[in-house]
């Protein structure tokens, strides 16, 4: 799938293989691309839907803001093409599946695991924020698993350049930072709040600021109500990061690259 960029493509290019899951706005398929072999992920999206949400503005700044990125543990977009009724995403084919499964199966992981997932997410947005993009939408659901085990951020959905801001929100708060919960300006380091919260429930199995009602998960959020259940049991290295990111103030969040030097990432995180 080298050409992409280029070329246009049309269904008629792939072999459609099993479904790999199901989002909000369509289905994943397994795809095969007939002449190169190459073995893709091929998200369908219905326009009516896009239309009816009034994203297709975000879907295109997705594709623009995809086609500029490659690391290693960001999830390649390498093309769309639609036809009457659908839109096409033409994906890197995580082998390893969804994250957010793997925790559901694990409960939680160990230090070893959410430190080394927490470095290569940390190294992937400094990655992202030098090319002043904010990915805005961090969660387990967004993150896959490479065929080595490796995790890859997905769904730029919600990503921006860090000049234009305006957004309407949906999906879980659970991961939103304060200002954005308050709907004031933001920067990258919303991100870091975001990783904060992943490690948080890496490490517990839950997000820090869980609550049943909605308005309850907002004042925990905006109060930033951070409190360490005493099982299962984490290092205080841990906590110690986790209370660097998630700090109110977005200014005094502990810096992405302070965090590949924090001990417990040292002394937690595989080589990368
Ligand atoms: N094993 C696997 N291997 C590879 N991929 C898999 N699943 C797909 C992961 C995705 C990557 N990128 C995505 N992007 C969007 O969905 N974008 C999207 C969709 C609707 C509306 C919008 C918008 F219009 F609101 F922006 C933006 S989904 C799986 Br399971």
């Amino acid at each position: 799938v080298s050409a992409t960029e280029t070329r246009r493509w049309t269904l008629n290019d792939f072999d459609i293989g099993k479904p790999l899951g199901r989002g909000k706005f369509g289905h994943v398929y397994l795809a095969r691309e007939k002449r190169s072999n190459h073995i893709v992920a091929l998200k369908v999206l219905f326009k009516s839907q896009l239309q009816q949400s009034q994203v297709e503005h975000q879907l295109r700044r997705e594709v623009e803001i995809q086609s500029h990125l490659r690391h290693p543990n960001i999830l390649r977009l390498y093309g769309y093409f639609y036809d009457q009724k659908r839109v096409y995403l033409i994906l890197e084919y995580a082998a390893k599946g969804e994250l957010y499964k793997e925790l559901q199966k694990c409960k939680y992981f160990s230090e070893r695991r959410a430190a080394t997932y927490v470095a290569s997410l940390a190294r992937a947005l400094i990655y992202c924020h030098g090319k002043h993009v904010i990915h805005r939408d961090i969660k387990p659901e967004n993150l896959l698993i490479g065929a080595q085990g490796e995790l890859k951020i997905a769904d730029f959905g919600w990503s921006v350049h860090t000049f234009n801001r305006r957004r309407t929100m949906c999906g879980t708060l659970d991961y939103l930072p304060p200002e954005m919960v308050e709907s004031v300006e933001h920067d990258a380091s919303v991100d870091i709040w975001s990783l904060g919260v992943l490690c948080y429930e890496f490490l517990y199995g839950v997000p820090p600021f869980e609550a049943k009602e909605h308005s309850d998960t907002y004042r925990r959020i905006v109060q930033v109500d951070l409190k360490f259940p005493p099982k299962p049991i984490v290092s205080s290295h841990a906590k110690d990061l986790i209370s660097q990111m998630l700090v109110k103030d977005s200014s005094q969040r502990l810096p992405l690259h302070k965090l590949l030097e924090h001990p417990w990432i040292v002394q937690n995180a595989e080589p990368s």
